[in-house]
């Protein structure tokens, strides 16, 4: 199977074009072969959207609006078949799948509700026979870039609110995961958005990526991935003045207090850490926990651990699927070797696991490092796999700087049952996500989601605060005194 372009309504052809193998990480083999575009493949798509946006803008929000609830219906029917598609791409385990097709699903509908909305304001004007207001205008052609590890939610987190607010898109998906674009082209199609609102270019960052910031009629950049991108593409999106929001890395970490109930924290730190073998950019790579519990704390994870059952997703009893690939692998080996330089203490895991049902795939075992300082390289650099590292405090202080003592700034959980404590921890944790008595991960689509710092450039996706990516303010001023009114002059 050929995965080629969707653009201006029409699926392209594979004249003439390169094409990369797709493989499915729980065996290596090949699903597909995606095209990788070129520069002028960019510049038609762009063409295509931007000759449809003016039209699409007249459309009524809430018309518009009615594709998405159509979209969100087809993905209810597909749900099965897409999140067979997505283990099988990606890796992650089904059940998780289904949560993330579901996501996708609830966001059309959230956001097709923002169709009624929009919200502006409307403000008293400062002169007599004068009607002042503002509103959420489209701004054009969004460009939206995104990661592998959520091929369906935040391609649905960044097209959605986009799509409502009247803009038209060019979505280039990661390499590793054009099957899921592919479906949710279909998708597009099948709901019949208008020719050119929805266009998906394949292909790799470099290329694509690049003809996208660079392309002058692109107004918006919605990207999320690793920092290290997110950087190159913050440099490229500055020079171009263009809008850029950016969703990028973390090394969230989960508190555990000395009041906590350990065996609640022991099930927020197994999900956090291991699920999705640790690819999320919430996923929990460092636990800080309190002197007085910390051995308690490490027995009983280490007796929790021995539960999980990995595998490929496609079966239903494993909990850990594979890694992305086996770049993934050397990346995730490289840190538990500068954890064991470094001095921490291996607990558990550790190996990649590479013999009999494992062959050909990509895993690891869940990895579990303890007596780590806060300040090493295992302590601060995201890993993005299954390995966990423990650092003891003393105080909520001590355990609040720690947190904070990292580049990014995604997500952070505290377990403890002293209401205090949690008040004094939600305020003071520098992320832009905080659970209380629950894992790092797990975020609902109607709240903000990102990060401060080397997470974010303080944009959001999800919630009502993604529409302020995909729309610019309008400031209208109606004046009905029939003369001239001058204001910004000193009338008294
Ligand atoms: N904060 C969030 O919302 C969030 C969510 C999921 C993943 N992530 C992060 O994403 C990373 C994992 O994803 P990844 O490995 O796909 O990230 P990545 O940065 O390698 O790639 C992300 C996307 O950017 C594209 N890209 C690569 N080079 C580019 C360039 N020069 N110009 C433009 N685009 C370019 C890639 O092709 C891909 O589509 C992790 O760091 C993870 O924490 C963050």
């Amino acid at each position: 199977m050929k995965l080629n372009n969707y653009i201006n309504g029409q699926w392209g052809t594979d004249t003439g074009a390169d094409y990369t193998a797709v493989k499915n990480p729980a065996n290596g083999k090949t699903l597909a072969e995606v095209r990788l575009s070129t520069a002028d493949d960019v510049s038609e798509a762009v063409a295509a959207a931007k000759a449809a946006q003016k039209k699409w803008a007249r459309v009524p929000a809430p018309k518009r609006a009615d594709y998405l609830y159509e979209i969100g219906r087809i993905m209810i029917e597909k749900k099965e078949h897409l999140s067979q598609v997505l283990t099988k791409e990606m890796g992650k385990v089904i059940e998780e799948a289904r949560g993330e097709v579901q996501e996708g699903i609830d966001m059309a509908y959230y956001m097709a509700g923002e169709g009624r909305r929009l919200f502006g304001e409307t403000v008293p004007s400062e002169l007599d026979n004068k009607f002042a207001m503002s509103v959420r205008a489209p701004i054009g052609v969004v460009g939206l870039i995104t990661p592998w590890n959520f091929p369906v939610a935040i391609a649905t987190w960044k097209s959605f609110p986009a799509i409502v607010a009247g803009n038209t898109f060019i979505w280039k998906p990661a390499t590793e995961t054009p099957m899921m674009a592919y479906e949710m082209a279909l998708i597009f199609e099948e709901a019949g958005l208008p020719e050119g609102v929805a266009n998906v270019v394949f292909g790799s960052g470099g290329t694509v990526g690049t003809a996208m910031i660079e392309n002058p009629d692109v107004r918006v950049i919605s990207f999320t991935g690793s920092t290290e991108t997110g950087r190159r593409v913050a440099e490229l999106g500055g020079r171009h003045l263009k809008k850029v929001s950016l969703e990028m890395g973390g090394k969230n970490a989960i508190i555990v207090m000395d009041d906590a109930d350990i065996d609640l924290a022991v099930d927020g730190i197994l999900w956090s850490a291991f699920g999705t073998a640790g690819q999320r950019c919430t996923a929990c790579s460092r636990v800080i926990a309190h002197t007085h519990i910390k051995q308690e704390l490490e027995q009983k994870l280490l007796e929790a651990m021995k539960g999980l059952t990995i595998g490929d997703g496609a079966d239903e009893s494993n909990k850990i699927g594979p890694v992305i690939n086996a770049k993934a692998l050397e990346k995730i080996s490289y840190y538990v070797n500068v954890g064991k330089e470094e001095g921490a203490k291996l607990l558990a895991g550790g190996n990649t696991l590479t013999e009999g049902h494992y062959t050909g795939g990509h895993y690891f075992e869940p990895t579990l490092f303890t007596n780590v300082a806060a300040d090493s390289r295992l302590a601060q650099e995201e890993i993005f796999g299954p390995v966990i590292s423990l650092i003891e405090i003393s105080s909520l202080e001590e355990a609040i700087e720690v947190n904070n003592s990292v580049v990014y700034g995604l997500s952070s959980s505290i377990f403890s049952r002293d209401v205090n404590k949690i008040f004094q921890a939600q305020r003071d944790l520098d992320t832009g996500i905080v659970y209380v008595n629950a894992g790092t991960t797990g975020a609902e689509i109607h709240l903000p989601f990102g990060g401060t710092k080397g997470t974010g450039n303080g944009h959001r996706d999800s919630g009502v605060a993604a529409l302020d990516v995909f729309t610019e303010w309008k400031s209208i001023y109606v004046d009905f005194s029939g003369k001239l009114q001058r204001a910004q002059i000193d009338n008294n």
